[in-house]
């Protein structure tokens, strides 16, 4: 069953991501980060990728598209708030940036 993160695992799991650029949202339990790709078809590639880790997870994101740049915010649904797997989609995804 998907949990809300604890204090330990928030510490543990949010602060890598706060470094690479990952930020709380204000006055929601979410993580929101803004990526530039080089143009639109790389911005498009990149949410395609993530798309098909998100159906494989169950996992979504909620996401903006405006030209070569995608904002991104997660959180659970499910539980209100953030869980392990939102901090697991958010690492995937800056992998699946580079
Ligand atoms: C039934 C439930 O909505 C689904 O299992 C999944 C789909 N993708 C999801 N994505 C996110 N971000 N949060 C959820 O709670 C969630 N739930």
């Amino acid at each position: 069953m998907t949990e809300l993160l604890s204090d330990t695992g928030r510490k543990t799991m949010l602060e890598p991501l706060f470094k690479s650029g990952w930020e709380m949202v204000e006055g929601r339990d979410a993580i929101a980060k803004t990526y530039t790709f080089d143009d639109f078809t790389a911005a498009f590639a990149f949410m395609t990728r993530t798309a098909l880790w998100a159906e494989k997870w169950d996992h979504h994101p909620e996401w903006t598209n405006v030209y070569k740049v995608v904002q991104v915010t997660l959180s659970t649904h499910d539980v209100g708030g953030l869980s392990a797997l939102d901090a697991k989609l958010a690492r995937k995804m800056d992998q699946l940036a580079e």
